[in-house]
């Protein structure tokens, strides 16, 4: 059981550091959409994304509905950072 629990651990380190990791590469995005005037939220793309992912990983554990849930909560916050970041910077 411990060794488990270390092995769920592990990934969930290695989320969070990816999750970290995007949200930093977000905030990149947000000066570039401030530069060229381009409005944060982009429903295609979140669209696209989500419908990427859902076909990639979709399968016994992972339902497309989980990837819609998931990517919401990412993508919300996402947004949320990048609003901060360029109106920060403004
Ligand atoms: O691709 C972008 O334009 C982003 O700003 C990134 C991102 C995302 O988190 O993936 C965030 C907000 C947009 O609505 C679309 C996608």
């Amino acid at each position: 059981m411990d060794e488990l629990r270390a092995q769920i651990n592990e990934c969930d380190d290695q989320i969070m550091q990816a999750l970290d990791h995007r949200f930093q590469i977000v905030r990149q995005v947000s000066r570039y959409k401030r530069d060229h005037q381009m409005p944060v939220r982009q429903n295609k793309r979140m669209e696209a994304l989500v419908a990427r992912l859902s076909q990639q990983y979709g399968g016994q554990n992972i339902s497309a509905e989980f990837v819609e849930q998931l990517y919401q909560v990412i993508m919300e916050h996402a947004i949320d950072l990048e609003e901060q970041t360029i109106g920060q910077e403004d």
